[in-house]
């Protein structure tokens, strides 16, 4: 791929750089940004990673073959304004990575047969770890999925789903690391409390996380499976699970997973014209 241009260079656009880069899939003058105003923040992402940035629509999108969104859902109307009056050419591709909103709204603001490909990552491209799903719009064949499941897969792993499991999919991987944050939060905080040393317990809560994703991704052994070995009749693990049971943690989970595809739901909902 000859060259990427985003429209939006906040921390979603700055991921996908990072992660773009360190998989050397495009050198780094091959990938434009430009924003809505914060002239300081290009400048930033131009020191910190060598990548290309402008002002002029012209000059972004000549010769992009993909053009990605990455401003925030509220500011996609005028971004799709500003791509309509640009005249892409026909095979160039427009990535959304926007929660919620429909390829069907994108695609009222380009030419009859521009593709469109609805991507959901997560800010772990940053490290090559991203978790992505790729949507195809009305005009996007095998072609267009191929490629752009490749682009993402430089930055981690790449499924290609229906357009109706976006919400779910927003719910669970993108805003995941988000959850699996908070959890890592309180634990940081209850280590301080059992009296470890903020730094010892950091470092054992990052290796316990790795080696639980690393034990689901290689064992044959469901979740419940792998807690239960664990877990001795009268022993500690009883004891802190007893109270995670007691408070409803794992219906507090799920509630938390049905609001975010809710509220990916309702998002699209607002954009549907
Ligand atoms: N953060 C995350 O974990 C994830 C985010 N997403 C999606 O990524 C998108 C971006 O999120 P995030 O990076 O967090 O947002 P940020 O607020 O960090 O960045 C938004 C960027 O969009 C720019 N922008 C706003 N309006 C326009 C416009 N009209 N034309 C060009 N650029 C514009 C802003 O420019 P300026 O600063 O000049 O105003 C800014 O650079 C969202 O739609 C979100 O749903 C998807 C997956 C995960
Ligand atoms: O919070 C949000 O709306 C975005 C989408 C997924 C992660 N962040």
């Amino acid at each position: 791929m000859k060259k990427i241009a985003f429209i939006g260079a906040g921390a979603m656009a700055e991921a996908l750089v990072k992660g773009l880069i360190a998989a050397e899939q495009l050198p780094a003058e091959a990938i434009w940004l430009t924003n809505h105003a914060n002239e300081a923040r290009l400048q930033e992402l131009h020191s910190e990673y060598g990548v290309s940035i402008t002002r002029s629509r012209t000059e972004l999108l000549r010769d992009a073959a993909v053009i990605i969104l990455s401003m925030k859902p509220k500011d996609a109307e005028a971004a799709m304004l500003y791509l309509k009056e640009a005249k892409l050419k026909p095979g160039q591709i427009v990535v959304s990575v926007l929660a919620g909103i429909h390829t069907s709204f994108l695609e009222k603001y380009l030419p009859e047969g521009q593709p469109v490909v609805r991507v959901m990552p997560n800010t772990s491209a940053t490290i090559l770890e991203a978790a992505t799903a790729v949507a195809a719009g009305v005009a996007a064949g095998s072609y267009e999925m191929r490629l752009v499941s490749s682009l993402f897969e430089t930055v981690g792993t790449a499924v290609q789903v229906e357009e109706e499991a976006m919400d779910a999919v927003t719910a669970i991987s993108g805003s995941g690391p988000a959850y699996l944050y908070y959890m890592m939060e309180a634990l940081e905080e209850a280590s301080i409390q059992v009296g470890l040393d903020a730094f010892i317990g950091k470092q054992l809560l990052i290796q316990t996380f790795k080696g639980v994703a690393k034990m689901l991704e290689q064992s044959d052994l469901t979740p419940a499976q792998l807690r239960a070995n664990i877990t001795s009749a009268g022993g500690t693990t009883a004891a802190g699970i007893g109270v995670l049971e007691e408070q409803g943690v794992k219906a507090a989970v799920q509630a938390c997973v049905h609001a975010a595809a809710t509220r990916s739901k309702e998002m699209g909902q607002a954009f549907t014209k």
